[in-house]
């Protein structure tokens, strides 16, 4: 649900439980103002997403290149499918002294049910935690066993069980404008992706049950950010521990305990699997040398957390949905980022991929539409309601 009720009702109940300096200005311009704040978090969390989807795709090329692949003659496939996992998610202490820095509004004592609340929210972090661990497993499985263009027609399916579980999680109300942005956007997530160095070279493209498990991690990935929402709008706001607000905090709280708990399993999995005895290998084989082999990974890391924190932004202030069609609107432009920062054969920004960034303007363009018309309609059914008061 975009806007969702709770950011309704939040507006109203603001007024009474927690009494602010704009809140002594008209409900009018107090509303004018809320949604001035959300359209900037909004945009701002957008931009996260597209500029981790960028520095992802840039260091991940980078460091496939470098792990000199080509040029050893046995056991090509790179194997660190675990190492990937755990380095997109083990970064989240960044995000601590963030946490304490973000202004956070008085708790609302008024709950009693909080322990409640935040039982099952600890059951919800723990379970998203683990589904969040499943998802970098076996993305990078998927993008390391399968020609690239195959992976992003299959994880392209992301989007549509993002659509399947928010109609049935979420209670996502639909509209045209919202339906014509997801067909765009699964279009241009499938003819715009950009090119992959670490994808098989052809006499290893075997579509092994690694490649087809891109669907289970489409099926995962999309139920996490389903997940993500309901624990927001049904658990965190209604603890009320941060009064009635959704504010930045929420975001990092919840992307700081599941990438706890998604490291951990991360962790648990790189030892379990051996894969660490691999990684002294690993580095020595980095064309650039180990320091680079080390920076590499640390970017990687941040990186995967300035797209996680905007992507959960965008599924606190709208929803799952839209956090889904902005990362995959991105992929034209992490491929015009990616052909002009490598030399990669073939890869030039050519007419189709002119017409994949086009069609990212119209996906996001139809979706903001639809934003903007509900805080329009939120307007106008506040200036009615004080009509009928004044009459
Ligand atoms: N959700 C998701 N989508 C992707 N598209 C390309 N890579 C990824 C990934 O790792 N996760």
């Amino acid at each position: 649900m975009e806007m969702p009720e709770a950011s309704k009702q939040n507006v109203e109940s603001e007024h009474v439980q927690n009494p602010e300096p704009d809140q002594i200005l008209s409900p009018r311009r107090s509303l004018q103002l809320h949604q001035r704040k959300w359209w900037i978090s909004v945009l701002f969390c957008l931009f996260l997403v597209v500029a981790g989807d960028s520095l992802v795709m840039l260091l991940l090329n980078f460091f496939y290149v470098q792990d000199n692949r080509q040029e050893s003659d046995q056991d090509l496939q790179y194997k660190g499918t675990w190492l990937q996992a755990l380095v997109q998610n083990a970064a989240f202490p960044i995000l601590i002294p963030l946490f304490f820095i973000f202004p956070s509004p008085k708790p609302n004592q008024e709950t009693n049910n909080t322990r409640f609340l935040s039982f099952r929210l600890l059951f919800l972090y723990l379970f998203l935690g683990v589904l969040v661990a499943a998802h970098s497993k076996l993305f990078a499985l998927g993008k390391l066993y399968a020609n690239y263009g195959v992976f992003t027609l299959i994880s392209a399916t992301q989007l549509i069980f993002t659509v399947v579980f928010a109609a049935i999680i979420n209670r996502f109300k639909f509209t045209r404008w919202i339906i014509i942005s997801i067909i765009l956007t699964v279009l241009i997530y499938v003819f715009g992706s950009p090119e992959f160095g670490g994808e098989p070279v052809e006499n290893e493209e075997f579509y092994s049950i690694q490649a087809w498990l891109t669907f289970a991690a489409s099926v995962a990935f999309a139920l996490s950010l389903c997940l993500v929402q309901l624990g927001f709008e049904k658990l965190l706001v209604k603890t009320k521990r941060y009064g009635n607000k959704k504010v930045f905090r929420m975001v990092l709280e919840m992307q700081i305990c599941v990438s706890l708990v998604a490291s951990l399993v991360c962790l648990v999995g790189l030892f379990a699997s051996g894969e660490y005895k691999e990684l002294k290998g690993d580095s020595e084989r980095f064309k650039k040398g180990e320091t680079y082999y080390v920076l590499s990974l640390v970017g990687l890391g941040l990186s995967w957390q300035v797209w996680s924190v905007g992507l959960i932004g965008l599924v606190l202030y709208v929803s799952g949905v839209f956090g889904d069609v902005v990362h995959m609107c991105s992929s034209p432009l992490v491929a015009l980022i990616v052909v002009l920062a490598f030399d990669f054969m073939d890869d030039d920004f050519s007419w189709p991929r002119i017409g994949t960034l086009i069609g990212t303007v119209l996906a996001l363009g139809s979706y903001f539409y639809t934003l903007h018309k509900r805080n329009k309609k939120k307007m106008v059914e506040l200036n009615q309601s004080e009509n009928s008061v004044e009459v």
